[in-house]
């Protein structure tokens, strides 16, 4: 369970996240939504302990992301390229967020076959390094690096931009997979109304750093948000 409580963000005097009480249970798919610079990024940020807020505080299984690292363990995510190694092979960085994750590379081994039509020949054996990757294969390597070690929570920022409709297709099943088989608590941002409705029974819209909606998917919830979004 994740809990938010009076979390802001202020920079240079200007807030640009203001979110009084949000709780999200575990096991829940939840989407965030809003346009280009709406506070999607930052609130992610926020809850990986990547800034720091102005004010308020979260907590992860009950653990203050900024006060103790014991949220770490269980939590995983793919924000940006700037989480990969780019001299690294995708099989090297695999083995080394294995090895973060106290998995063999025998577990890592076993959790990439699982992922084989979801890299579609491009990233294992091309002894490239993840620099040289195109954008969509970076982030194909980035987010199974977050599905290493079974992680409980685990938090994508803008998963399906630069991925081809078939990777796009792909990536939607594993996340209900993740969620629906696996209990795992997964936090998606998007600026795609549909896949963000396909694979999440949550979706929170924020605007200009402020909760706006907090709608339970149902068939009515793609419309909804084109006409939010249509303005
Ligand atoms: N380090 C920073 N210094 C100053 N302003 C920042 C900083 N980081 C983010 N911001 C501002 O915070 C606001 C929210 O940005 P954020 O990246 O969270 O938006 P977003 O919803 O993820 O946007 P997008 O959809 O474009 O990725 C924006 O106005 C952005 O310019």
């Amino acid at each position: 369970m994740i809990e938010i409580n009076q979390i802001s963000k202020v920079y240079n005097g200007k807030s640009v996240l203001n979110i009084d009480q949000l709780s999200i249970p575990k096991g829940q798919s939840f989407g965030l939504v809003g346009n280009n610079g709406a506070g999607k990024t930052t609130l992610f940020s926020l809850l990986l302990d990547l800034i720091q807020p102005s004010t308020g505080s979260i907590s992860n299984n009950g653990i203050e992301v900024h006060q103790s690292e014991a949220w770490k363990p269980f939590t995983s995510s793919f924000i940006d390229e700037s989480f990969l190694i780019g001299y690294l092979t995708p099989e090297e960085y695999f083995y080394f967020v294995g090895d973060l994750r106290n998995q063999s590379k025998a577990d890592v081994d076993q959790l990439l076959a699982q992922f084989e039509d979801f890299f579609h020949g491009e990233i294992l054996n091309q002894k490239k390094y993840l620099r040289d990757l195109s954008k969509g294969n970076q982030k194909k390597a980035g987010i199974v690096a977050a599905l290493i070690g079974n992680p409980e929570v685990i938090i994508l920022d803008e998963p399906f931009a630069n991925l081809d409709p078939t990777t796009q297709i792909r990536l939607k099943k594993i996340i209900k997979d993740l969620s629906q088989q696996k209990g795992v608590s997964i936090l998606v941002s998007s600026h795609d109304l549909m896949h963000v409705t396909d694979v999440c029974e949550r979706i929170v819209v924020i605007d200009k750093g402020e909760l706006v909606k907090d709608l339970k998917t149902n068939d009515a919830t793609l419309k909804e948000l084109e006409a939010y979004f249509e303005g």
